[in-house]
């Protein structure tokens, strides 16, 4: 016994919470300069403008401490625990890293956001400090253990797929079948992570367990593969970007930076596989701990960073949202780019949920919602002097089933990211209003543009809560216009049939 390596509790919760606080203001540097090359190769003028965005904004994080997303994500922690190692603590393992990641979500110079929810199928209670978190153990031989961080945002994560495949079924069809459902909610350009065999539950883990590999698809093009899960790699990778869905859904050359893959032996009755796509705000690291004390990483140099810095196009029309007319947003057409001023309200999933319950009880609404904008947001708290913390879109798609219900109140533009579903862009024209998107993974540049924030109903929904937002030049695009013309299938089309005609060079 004398050998053992003790690992004190208090050196595990302030390494997991100094991972978790780097995490969200840095980007791992491999997503940077692979972010960086997609720039410089990206041919779609808003796919090119959507990536400057992401650039500009990371690079202000690092800058500012402050977090790349609003939605600061589920914290996933893959332990490998050396079976010489002992946790000198009364607490299990779960506790200990929970600690390590309130004691981060809490912080109180970046305070993140608070997403997690404990009754999931009933009451959604906000737990408030982002516990618990996911856990993986897996004992292996040795006298350290070896953490992954990481905080897996929910747009990317409510896009994971699988199947338990029959074995003689292909698995690059499955991929590219999947892709047009998963739109762009997942925030391209980002990662797959794929999970092939094992059990359904080990499948999905692997795939997981994937994203924590950096980013090598230039290196291993170079080379060549060299064994066939290499080869599938870059037929994944080619194949998916030869869809032209692009930055956030805009058209363009790069959907996918990197598409990771691991294995494990399975049944002989099945093919088991897993895809989870990681998004533009692609969080997580590694330490070691020895018993020597608490692992702190050391920050990227930002001179490494692509000097890529955002303007607002010269071209973009100028919006007041306090005297917002039907026919001004009548006349806005899908493309256009709009600097927004005024006033603008908020809400996302909760407050949707409730306004729809409020009205089907007969119940007075808290918020005149006629003429006005919604923004589906949920903000980071504020600190240090801001008005409000970051605050980029959360996924529209998800407010589909409540938007004629909102449009009935007399609402003019709803802004989110990613696409529409078919029955909402219909009932968008049919209003004549229109859907406006910002760029998801922008959240702390957009949150520039927000000169005000009070919440003006449900405080109790934390994040989710109804905000006003008095804003100015904020930076959208028309995604659905009130002729029913939507970017979101419009565009990947476009990109598409040209990267088909061989118009582009593949993606390196
Ligand atoms: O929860 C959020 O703020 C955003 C979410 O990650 C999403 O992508 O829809």
């Amino acid at each position: 016994m004398s050998d053992m390596t003790v690992i004190s509790e208090n050196d595990l919760i302030e390494s997991v919470a100094d991972a978790l606080q780097y995490i969200s203001y840095y980007h791992p540097m491999d997503y940077i300069r692979a972010l960086g090359d997609a720039y410089e190769a990206e041919k779609g003028p808003a796919a090119k403008d959507a990536i400057a965005q992401i650039l500009t904004n990371s690079r202000m994080c690092a800058e500012g401490h402050r977090p790349i997303c609003q939605d600061t994500g589920i914290v996933n922690v893959f332990v490998k625990w050396g079976m010489n190692c002992r946790l000198d603590s009364e607490r299990s393992l779960q506790e200990v890293v929970d600690e390590g990641v309130r004691r981060a979500y809490n912080h109180p110079d970046n305070k993140l956001r608070a997403s997690i929810l404990a009754d999931p199928a009933f009451t959604r209670r906000n737990t408030r400090d982002n516990t618990p978190c996911v856990l993986s153990v897996e004992m292996v031989p040795g006298n350290s253990i070896g953490v992954d961080v990481a905080a897996k945002g929910g747009g990317s994560e409510n896009k994971s797929k699988f199947k338990m495949m029959n074995p003689s079924d292909n698995i690059v069809d499955w991929v590219l079948e999947q892709i047009p459902s998963m739109g762009a909610g997942w925030c391209p350009p980002g990662m797959l992570g794929i999970g092939i065999g094992g059990t359904a539950e080990h499948c999905m883990k692997l795939a997981k367990q994937s994203l924590m590999d950096p980013i090598d698809m230039g290196q291993l093009k170079q080379r060549g593969a060299q064994s066939d899960i290499e080869q599938l790699r870059i037929d994944i990778f080619d194949a998916v970007n030869a869809m032209g869905v692009g930055a956030q859904g805009l058209g363009g050359l790069s959907t996918v930076l990197d598409v990771k893959i691991l294995d494990a032996p399975c049944h002989a009755a099945g093919k088991p596989v897993a895809m989870i796509p990681n998004c533009a705000a692609t969080r997580h690291a590694h330490f070691t701990l020895d018993g020597s004390g608490p692992a702190y990483l050391e920050p990227p140099r930002l001179d490494e960073y692509p000097q890529v810095t955002w303007k607002p196009d010269a071209a973009a029309k100028r919006v007041d949202l306090d005297a917002l007319s039907p026919e001004e947003v009548a006349s806005w057409q899908h493309g256009d780019r709009l600097l927004l001023s005024g006033k603008m309200l908020t809400g996302r999933d909760a407050a949707h949920k409730r306004i729809k319950d409020m009205l089907d009880a007969g119940e007075p609404l808290p918020v005149d919602f006629k003429g006005r904008a919604i923004y589906y947001v949920g903000p980071v708290d504020p600190v240090m002097g801001e008005v409000v913390g970051p605050a980029g879109p959360t996924t529209a798609t998800r407010m589909d089933k409540f938007t004629e219900t909102m449009l009935d109140l007399g609402l003019l533009a709803m802004i989110g990211k990613a696409e529409r579903g078919h029955n909402a862009v219909e009932v968008i024209s049919r209003f004549k209003v229109a859907y406006l998107m910002a760029t998801g993974g922008a959240a702390y540049l957009v949150s520039r543009a927000i000169k005000g924030a009070r919440v003006v109903a449900f405080e109790d929904l934390g994040m989710e809560a109804i905000y006003e937002f008095e804003v100015e030049d904020m930076p959208v695009t028309v995604a659905v216009d009130a002729a029913g013309n939507n970017v979101h299938t419009l565009a990947p089309a476009e990109w598409r049939r040209r990267i088909a005609e061989g118009e582009f060079e593949p993606a390196e």
